[in-house]
């Protein structure tokens, strides 16, 4: 990947089936959207780092970071940013601590049957098959066109 790419880590944190969403407060224009708590890497920050950093930040709680779940996600250049920027989802075990609404608006733990209910920001929205692949225990992808038993 290019040295210059923004990385923004979210977490997946599971727990009893469900996953952990976050509601966005700010800014104004993601106001209101689902995501995975995280945030921006800062340069030269190993992304498991920056993920136990925010989820710190913004839930209270530490974390331990694990694999990736799915590939990264390229968001869309917008007015304000030049850099190209990736998001990516890493599945996170709760340490220590319940996690709290510190910056969103709310939170909700999810089963994967709620997963397409939410109005996530665009970049979420490619996570959200292997995500509930993970909760329902199922393999991801689904082979659509298994070879005929013998
Ligand atoms: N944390 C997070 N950000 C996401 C997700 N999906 C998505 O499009 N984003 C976008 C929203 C923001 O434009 C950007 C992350 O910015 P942020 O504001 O959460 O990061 P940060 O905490 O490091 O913020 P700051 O220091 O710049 O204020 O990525 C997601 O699932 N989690």
């Amino acid at each position: 990947m290019d040295r210059d790419t923004l990385i923004v880590v979210g977490a997946a944190i599971i727990r009893d089936g469900r996953v952990l969403a976050a509601q966005r407060a700010e800014p104004a224009a993601l106001r209101g959207r689902w995501e995975f708590p995280g945030g921006k890497v800062d340069p030269g920050e190993d992304p498991a780092d920056a993920l136990v950093r925010e989820c710190r930040e913004e839930l209270g709680v530490t974390v331990r970071a694990g694999e990736a779940v799915g590939g990264d996600v390229p968001f869309p250049p917008t007015p304000g940013r030049t850099r190209p920027a990736v998001l990516r989802l890493l599945r996170a075990d709760l340490v220590d601590g319940e996690p709290r609404a510190l910056e969103h608006l709310s939170l909700r733990w999810l089963l994967a049957a709620d997963l397409g209910a939410l109005a996530w920001l665009p970049a979420d929205v490619p996570f959200l098959a292997p995500i509930g692949a993970l909760l329902t225990g199922r393999d991801e992808p689904r082979d659509e066109h298994p070879a005929p038993a013998r």
